[in-house]
């Protein structure tokens, strides 16, 4: 599991560390780790040139420590000092290898191979000054390394207001932050790199996202002694005149094999395209889990209806958000930004700046798993619990895609798992599965579904 903490948290583990280590330890350490992760960025150190951004306190030191290691490794090392005072030994350091600094932009002419963002770490606070902004533009093509987290972010909930660095990598310490995996700031992030400060970190994670370690671990497998009905039967109640498409995309994600049977409830003529395509899937009776809500139109509300009366979990999906008024906690509702919006009464921007805080509350104001779609989908649980899904790709940003996922969660419901992991595994699964089938380039959601076993064999094969 990859886990990323509050910076209240950071900073205990730090001084608990801090107290039984020599004085600086932890920032030679930091330094080391951020000093390898840019040589390799580099990838030679003797005519390379790298620009160091520098800002008032330990997170500057830390550049200042790494650019003198690098310095002494023959990689000419310029420092922008940003602050009236910055890591005095950290500046030492630098001069002492090799290293030049200076205060004005001006004095600086060609380009560098790399900026390092040592504005400001886990202590700043959102925005950048305009001697920052300025070094930022005056090179704005160059990469950028952020040292910790890209300075200007709001480091403990993911938002970004004002201006901020827009990193290619991201070498952070000790564990994850928030802003690395939540958006809007994870995509400010850039690639993420964590050099290990052997912290004993108390407190449990703000966020987490699975690997492929935990997804092999909760995935469900028939046993040897599996009958269709002991894995799990997933209903699907779906698709209308208007969007009959809904439903063949909500089936094909339900029916990847990962549950013993589907059904399907819905309009004859879409039943019928359904089982022309999908010719396992049977017609209405009992299941384990129900799938509401994609293309469901005016009957959205009648399918809501009916699933909930089986007292079975249920995944709400699109059409049958807009009829919601109360949810049991083994359900999981899997809303996209502007449907979380209306249910919240909310604005969809302001979802959208802060998709974790919304989230949260809408799982605690419905008591149920509340997944909310997006480039890093989360995963809220009302005890406020959250995954944060870091599979998938910009391309899986098309029509049917949610269909597909709705129908997936729902077979993971129905085959056992609990909530969050049914929905947070589903997510994982969904967007590994993008990934595959993009391969670089376009993606339909038909394709997403085709993938979905794929991905489930070399999970449970230990390839992923
Ligand atoms: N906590 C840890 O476990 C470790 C921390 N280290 C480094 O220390 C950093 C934290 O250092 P600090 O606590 O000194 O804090 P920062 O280096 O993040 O900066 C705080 C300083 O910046 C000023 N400031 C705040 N917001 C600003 C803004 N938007 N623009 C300009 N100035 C701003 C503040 O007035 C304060 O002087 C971490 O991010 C990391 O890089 C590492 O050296 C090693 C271990
Ligand atoms: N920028 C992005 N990067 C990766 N995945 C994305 C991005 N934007 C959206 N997605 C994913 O694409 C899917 C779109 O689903 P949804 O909005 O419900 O579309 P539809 O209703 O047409 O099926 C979701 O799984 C979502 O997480
Ligand atoms: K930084």
């Amino acid at each position: 599991m990859l886990r990323a903490h509050l910076i209240d948290d950071v900073r205990r583990a730090e001084a608990a560390a801090m107290a039984h280590l020599p004085d600086g330890a932890l920032m030679q350490r930091a330094a080391a780790g951020l000093a390898a992760a840019v040589l390799d960025v580099l990838g030679r150190a003797y005519g390379s040139r790298v620009l160091l951004l520098v800002g008032p306190g330990d997170n500057g030191g830390d550049a200042l420590w790494a650019g003198a290691r690098l310095a002494g490794r023959g990689v000419a090392v310029e420092a922008l000092l940003l602050a009236d005072r910055v890591h005095e030994a950290g500046l030492a350091a630098l001069h002492a290898a090799g290293g030049r600094s200076t205060r004005d932009l001006d004095d600086l002419h060609d380009a560098p191979d790399l900026l390092v963002d040592g504005i400001v770490g886990i202590g700043g606070r959102p925005g950048l000054r305009p001697e920052a902004v300025a070094a930022l533009e005056a090179y704005a093509d160059v990469p950028v390394v952020a040292v910790d987290v890209p300075s200007g972010v709001d480091v403990d909930t993911g938002r970004l207001e004002g201006p901020h660095v827009r990193a290619a990598l991201t070498v952070t310490f000790g564990t994850h932050k928030v802003a690395h995996l939540v958006d809007p700031a994870s995509t400010a992030s850039g690639a993420l790199h964590l050099v290990d400060l052997d912290l004993d970190l108390i407190g449990g994670p703000a966020v987490e996202a699975l690997q492929p370690d935990d997804v092999r671990g909760l995935l469900p497998r028939p046993g040897l002694d599996a009958q269709k009905y002991t894995r799990g039967v997933v209903g699907v109640r779906a698709g209308s005149s208007t969007y009959p498409g809904a439903a063949l995309l909500a089936v094909s994600g339900a029916n990847t094999g990962l549950v013993g049977m589907v059904r399907y409830v819905g309009p004859a003529h879409v039943a019928d395209t359904v089982r022309t395509a999908h010719p396992e899937v049977v017609g209405a009776g009992r299941v384990q889990a129900w799938v509401v809500g994609p293309g469901g139109g005016d009957d959205a509300a009648t399918m809501l209806a009916e699933a909930r009366r089986d007292g079975v979990p249920v995944v709400v999906d699109a059409d049958a958000l807009g009829h919601l008024d109360e949810a049991a906690a083994d359900w999981v509702l899997t809303p996209h930004a502007g449907e979380l919006a209306a249910m919240l009464g909310a604005e969809r921007e302001a979802v959208e700046a802060a998709p974790l805080e919304h989230a949260r509350d809408a799982a605690r104001r419905w008591g149920c798993t509340v997944l909310l779609k997006g480039h890093h989908t989360l995963v809220a649980a009302p005890d406020g619990r959250v995954r944060v899904t870091t599979t998938g790709v910009p391309w899986l940003a098309t029509a049917g895609a949610g269909d597909v996922l709705a129908g997936l969660v729902g077979a993971l419901l129905a085959s056992g798992l609990e909530p969050h992991d049914a929905a947070s595994v589903g997510s994982w699964l969904h967007g590994a599965a993008a990934t595959q089938a993009a391969a670089g380039g376009p993606l339909t959601a038909s394709r997403v579904a085709v993938q979905i076993p794929q991905v489930v064999r070399e999970t449970l094969a230990g390839l992923g």
